[in-house]
C-alpha cells in the first residue's frame, strides 16, 4: 500500500531523514515515535508532498508519488489531519464537516440551506457518529473544547475519505483522560473505516496500547520496528530514550 524506499531528506548539512525504508501494509495501524528532532514530522511532510525528498521513493499503490504536489497526493487517497478546526470559528461542527464532505463530493450546495443534498447529510451524520461528536454538532467550532477541535480536525481529514490517514500527535495538549478517549476514537475509526492509519505520538503508553506496529526514529534513521513488546524490550530504544528529555518514555520503557 504505502512504502518508503530509501528515503533521504537533507536540510543543508542536516540529514533529517536518513535512508528510511518502511512499509505500511493496507489496513495497518502504525505509530512513529522518536525523541524530539528525530525526523517524524519531516517524514510525514514528505509523504503528503509538503517536502520533496532529496532522494528515495514514496510508493503508493504501486506508483511513485514522491515529488507530487500536496493536492495531488490528497486526491490519490492520502489524508492528514491539520490544525484547521479553529479556521472556521463561526461554523458549527456539523457545517464544517458538511462543507468538507461537500468539497470532496464536488457537490455545490448552499451552506445554510435547510436541505443540503442527502448524501452530504448522511456522510456528515456518519462522521459525527464515528467521532462521537453528536453532542457538539450544533456548537460553533471556535467554542468547542481543545479535544473536540482535534477531533474535528480528524473529521475534516476523514471527510475526504482517505485510504491512508496520517495523524501528527492527535492527543497533544489534552488532559490524561481525554488523551485515552482520543486514542480510543482513533482506534475505533481505524477499525470501522478499515483504513491504513499512521500516527506520531510522544506518549509511549498511548502508543504501546494503540498501535499494531511501532517504528522508532532516531537522528532521521529507523532505529527499530516491531510490536509493543519487541520495542519495549529493545536495548537500543531504551538507550535512545534515556538520552532524551521525554520523561513519559523513560517511565514507560
Ligand atoms: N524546514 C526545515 N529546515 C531546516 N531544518 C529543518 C526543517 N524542518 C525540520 N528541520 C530539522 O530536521 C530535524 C527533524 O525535525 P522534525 O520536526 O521532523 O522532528 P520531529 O521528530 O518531528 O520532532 P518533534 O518531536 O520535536 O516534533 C530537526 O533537527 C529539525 O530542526
Amino acid at each position: 500500500m504505502l512504502h518508503l524506499d530509501h528515503l533521504v531528506k537533507k536540510f543543508g548539512g542536516l540529514t533529517a531523514t536518513d535512508d528510511v525504508t518502511l512499509d505500511f501494509p493496507a489496513g495497518s495501524l502504525s505509530a512513529i515515535i522518536g525523541p524530539n528532532g528525530a525526523g517524524k514530522t519531516t517524514l510525514f511532510n514528505q509523504i503528503t508532498g509538503h517536502l520533496v525528498p532529496t532522494s528515495g521513493r514514496i510508493m503508493f499503490d504501486g506508483e511513485n508519488i514522491s515529488g507530487l504536489k500536496p493536492a495531488a497526493i490528497v486526491r490519490k487517497g492520502i489524508g492528514r489531519a491539520f490544525q484547521v478546526a479553529s479556521i472556521f470559528p463561526s461554523m458549527t461542527v456539523e457545517e464544517a464537516l458538511a462543507t468538507a464532505v461537500s468539497a470532496h463530493n464536488r457537490t455545490a450546495f448552499q451552506l445554510h440551506s435547510a436541505f443540503p443534498p442527502l448524501n452530504v447529510r448522511h456522510q456528515t451524520e456518519e462522521l459525527l457518529a464515528l467521532l462521537g461528536m453528536e453532542p457538539v454538532a450544533r456548537s460553533l467550532s471556535g467554542e468547542i473544547s481543545h479535544g473536540d477541535q482535534k477531533l474535528l480536525d480528524v473529521g475534516l481529514a476523514l471527510a475526504l475519505n482517505p485510504k491512508v490517514l496520517l495523524l501528527d500527535e492527535p492527543a497533544a495538549g489534552m488532559g490524561p483522560e481525554e488523551r485515552w478517549q482520543m486514542m480510543d476514537t482513533v482506534k475505533h475509526l481505524w477499525k470501522s473505516r478499515n483504513m491504513t492509519l499512521i500516527f506520531i505520538e510522544h506518549d509511549i503508553d498511548l502508543v504501546f496500547k494503540t498501535a499494531e506496529i511501532i517504528h522508532v526514529l532516531r537522528y532521521g534513521a529507523v532505529l527499530a520496528s516491531g510490536k509493543a513488546h519487541e520495542i519495549r524490550g529493545n536495548p537500543e530504544v531504551i538507550k535512545a530514550y534515556l538520552g532524551s528529555e521525554t520523561d513519559t518514555v523513560k517511565d514507560a520503557v
